[in-house]
């Protein structure tokens, strides 16, 4: 396997483009930890801090939550999807007693919240306003620990699942079947196949088959947690049937196999061609990322630390010993696009380069709609913030 990499510049020499792009995806560097490029876009609470009542800060960013029993896995799912620990380091993970609360911002299109409740709360303590938190979900995930005996999981499944759709009919409901890699392949199928079927049972005996909840085997030990939490995601993104659409035209123009529009940071795809997506695809992909990264990070910075290890400088090529090429490059400075593309058709490169400019272009585009639209929800959640009362009852307008 033979690569050549595109060293990231420093970014400075346009300031004025810069600043048009950081407006355009508004949001975190790559450094920056979870939730710190949010203070302009919402002004609602801090990170941890629970505010449940806030529905500008669940318009914007759709809230998803991980819920499941003690031990699932649900701490460990976001540690490694978000902030790159590596499996091994999750054994080490304490207990989470309290809910935790991360916005994940580092794309304009990921700008969500994730809430990781911990197992032991009752939940359905009367104290405990479950509705306000139901209220503003996009999605709710349900961990189930495969390789444990899942009886109860299931049922603290059904009660959750239940309540939640009584409160908003809206949320998409996922249930991770987590931890199989300790499972063999044919495990897995019938573990997969009986909880789905009691899961559904349970429903369709409570007269509530209508609940739609989709399963997913998921292990954190491979990419199988990132695919999942991609399908998750993307079901949350309002314009992906726009992506999608940009995506077949693109490869179809310029003769690519595939192309997948990543979130750098998280490896999370966030849209797709409609080609099917194949696991082994997908895992080269991820491991494009972490190579660019890597080196990136290790060649690409000032011997200060200054600079970024994905900018718009970022391309690489790597051609792989069956004649496909996989040709990745910056769109935002949060999304990366990563192509498969065969050998022959590879050589039409100019082709694919215009394509690609124009597609860049179109991605924007879509961005800065969504940028107005962000704005435009803000000025109008503060003026009926001017327009409510004060804290103590009083109507603003009379003071
Ligand atoms: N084999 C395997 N173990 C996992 C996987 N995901 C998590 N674990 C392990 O499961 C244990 C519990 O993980 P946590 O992430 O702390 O579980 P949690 O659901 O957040 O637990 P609470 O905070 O108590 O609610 C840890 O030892 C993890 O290493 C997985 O995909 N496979």
């Amino acid at each position: 396997m033979s690569q050549v990499l595109g060293k990231p510049q420093p970014q400075g020499e346009d300031g004025g483009d810069d600043e048009e792009e950081d407006e355009l995806v508004g949001l975190a560097g790559y450094e920056d930890g979870p939730g710190s490029s949010d203070a302009e876009l919402d002004s609602g609470p801090e990170e941890g801090v629970l505010d449940f009542s806030d529905p500008f800060s669940t318009e914007v960013k759709p809230r998803i939550l991980l819920m499941g029993l003690r031990r699932s896995g649900k701490s460990s799912i976001q540690k490694v999807v978000f902030h790159k620990m590596s499996p091994s380091e999750t054994l080490f993970l304490e207990s989470t007693n309290k809910i935790c609360r991360e916005d994940v911002s580092n794309s304009s299109f990921v700008n969500f919240q994730i809430w990781d409740f911990p197992g032991q709360i009752d939940f359905f303590d009367p104290t405990f306003d479950y509705e306000m938190i139901f209220r503003g979900t996009g999605a709710l995930i349900f961990v189930i620990d495969s390789q444990d005996d899942y009886m109860e999981a299931l049922a603290r499944l059904h009660l959750t699942v239940t309540r939640a759709y009584k409160v908003n009919t809206d949320i998409n409901f996922e249930v991770f079947i987590h931890k199989v890699d300790g499972l063999s392949d044919d495990h897995k199928i019938e573990t997969q196949r009986d909880i789905h079927q009691r899961a559904n049972d349970d429903l369709a005996d409570a007269g509530l088959e209508k609940i739609h909840l989709s399963f997913y085997l998921t292990s954190i030990y491979d990419h199988s947690i990132f695919e999942a939490f991609s399908k998750v995601v993307q079901k949350l993104i309002p314009q992906l049937p726009t992506l999608e659409n940009l995506l077949n035209i693109f490869i179809s123009n310029s003769g690519i196999e595939k192309a997948f529009l990543f979130d750098v940071v998280s490896k999370i795809y966030i849209a797709t061609d409609s080609t099917p997506v194949d696991m082994q695809t997908y895992e080269l992909c991820c491991d494009m990322i972490d190579v660019v990264i890597d080196i990136s990070c290790i060649y690409g910075l000032k011997e200060d630390g200054a600079g970024a290890p994905y900018d718009k400088e970022s391309t690489a090529i790597i051609k792989l010993n069956n004649t496909t090429v996989l040709y990745l490059k910056e769109v935002t400075k949060f999304l990366a696009l990563v192509c498969f593309v065969r050998e022959e058709s590879f050589e039409r490169k100019g082709l694919i380069d215009y394509n690609f400019h124009c597609f860049r272009k179109a991605i924007h585009e879509v961005f800065e709609v969504r940028m107005k639209m962000v704005k435009s929800r803000k000025a109008q959640s503060r003026l009926q913030k001017k327009k409510g009362t004060t804290p103590n009852g009083t109507p603003r307008m009379l003071l």
